[in-house]
Parts: structure tokens; C-alpha cells; sequence
């Protein structure tokens, strides 16, 4: 009776459960969770991880990214600010502690936009979030996207594609992941994110409203 009260005061105080979304670079994950955070701006709120890659035009430091140096985030990881980090493509990546820590003092529901190797990483913690792998069509596809989006340099594209050949694999494990999204047609693959996250945001919207 106590141990179901305490049980659940604790879980209500650690606010509601994350969602991680991963996948190939170009699969669409910003694009789908730009679009969920702004029909449901009072639900989700999104952690901002730490890059030392350069912004790319339209990004805004704080808001997609803290874009620092090597130095910097090193420092950050040395001090133990950091619940996970990676090197992708070149550049490192990390989520803080803070990051987290700020969107779940909202009570928001906390959307991380890592790589597998985060996802590897968060599995060791008590984070416990929803997983969700935005995947793509195909490789042909993927290519498509990214060189249309235009924010690759040749190099980096080449980094990305066999990057994304490892995640399509490691995204077929069984148990790692909760939900597997297609992202063929976005309107499909957008219904497919709000459908997998529904329970949760109703329960968001109930208690915010509540309190
Ligand atoms: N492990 C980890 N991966 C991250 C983090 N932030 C972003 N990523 C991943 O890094 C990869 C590259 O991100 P980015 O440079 O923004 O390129 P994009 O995915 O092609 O838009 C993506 O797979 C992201 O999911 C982080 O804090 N930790
Ligand atoms: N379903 C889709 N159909 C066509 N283009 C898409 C679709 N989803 C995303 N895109 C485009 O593909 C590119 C990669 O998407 P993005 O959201 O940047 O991927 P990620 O964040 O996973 O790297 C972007 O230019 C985006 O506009």
C-alpha cells in the first residue's frame, strides 16, 4: 500500500516518460518532431543536445544545438555534465544532464534526437523513454533526401549513408526499439508518431491542465 503510494509520488515527481527518437541522418526526425512540438507546444519539449559541428544556415544556438568546441564539450564530459555522448560523422554529440533536466522541471514530455550509439547509452540509465526509429524507404531514398537537402558536404554525405547502413541494421534488433516508423509518406509516418505517442499525451495535457 505504502510501497504503491511512494512508487507512484516518485514516478509523478520524475514528470512523464521521455521519448528518444533515432535513425538514419536524413530519415526525418527533425522534420517530424519540429511538426509534433508545434501542434503540441505545451506537451513536448526538446533537448537540446551539444555539437561541435558548425550550425547550419536557419539553426540558432540553444534552440537546435549548443554548438561549442572539442575543449568545451570534453570538459563537459570530464566534469560528468553529460548522460551520454558520441562522435558521429566527424563531430561529437552529447546530451547534458541540464538539457534533460529543463524540459522535465516543465513537466514536458523530454524528445531526444540521438544517434544509436546514444540509444546504446541510454538503455544503461534510469532514464527509461520510449523508443521510437524513424527509418527510411530505402538507401535510395535516404540519398535523395540528403543530397537534396543540401546541407552536406560530399564527404560528409558519404560519412552519413554508411553510417546509415549500420542504424537500418542495429534499428532490426529485436527489443531495442518500442516503435518503428517508415518515413515514406510524411503524413503516414506523422500519424504513425502521434498514434505511438497519444497515451502519453493525453496524460501530459490532463495533469498540466490540472495543476
Ligand atoms: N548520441 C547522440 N547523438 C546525437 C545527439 N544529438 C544529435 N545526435 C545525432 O547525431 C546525428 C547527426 O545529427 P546532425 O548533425 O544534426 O545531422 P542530421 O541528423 O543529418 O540532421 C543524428 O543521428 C542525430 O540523431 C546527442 O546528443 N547524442
Ligand atoms: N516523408 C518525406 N518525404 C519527402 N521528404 C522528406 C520526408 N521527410 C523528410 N523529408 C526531407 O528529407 C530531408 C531530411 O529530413 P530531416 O528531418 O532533416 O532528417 P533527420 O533529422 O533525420 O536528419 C529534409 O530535407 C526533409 O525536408
Amino acid at each position: 500500500m505504502y510501497m504503491r503510494f511512494f512508487t507512484r509520488l516518485f514516478s509523478a515527481m520524475a514528470g512523464p516518460r521521455p521519448v528518444v527518437l533515432s535513425g538514419p541522418s536524413g530519415a526525418g526526425k527533425s522534420t517530424l518532431l519540429k511538426r509534433l512540438m508545434k501542434e503540441y507546444d505545451s506537451v513536448f519539449g526538446f533537448s537540446v543536445s551539444h555539437t561541435t559541428r558548425n550550425p547550419r544556415p536557419g539553426e540558432e544556438n540553444g534552440r537546435d544545438y549548443h554548438y561549442v568546441t572539442r575543449e568545451v564539450m570534453q570538459q563537459g564530459i570530464d566534469n560528468g555534465d553529460f548522460i551520454e555522448n558520441a562522435e558521429f560523422s566527424g563531430n561529437m554529440y552529447g546530451t547534458s544532464k541540464a538539457a534533460v533536466q529543463d524540459v522535465q522541471a516543465k513537466n514536458l514530455i523530454c524528445i531526444l534526437d540521438i544517434d544509436m550509439q546514444g540509444v546504446r547509452n541510454i538503455k544503461k540509465t534510469d532514464l527509461n523513454p520510449i523508443y521510437i526509429s524513424i527509418q527510411p524507404p530505402s538507401m535510395a531514398v535516404l540519398e535523395k533526401r540528403l543530397r537534396d537537402r543540401k546541407t552536406e558536404s560530399e564527404e560528409s554525405l558519404q560519412k552519413r549513408l554508411h553510417a546509415a547502413r549500420v542504424d537500418i541494421e542495429f534499428s532490426k534488433e529485436p527489443g531495442v526499439f518500442d516503435v518503428i516508423i517508415v518515413n515514406d509518406n510524411l503524413e503516414d509516418a506523422y500519424g504513425q508518431l502521434q498514434k505511438a505517442l497519444l497515451e502519453e499525451i493525453g496524460q501530459v495535457k490532463k495533469i498540466n491542465t490540472s495543476s
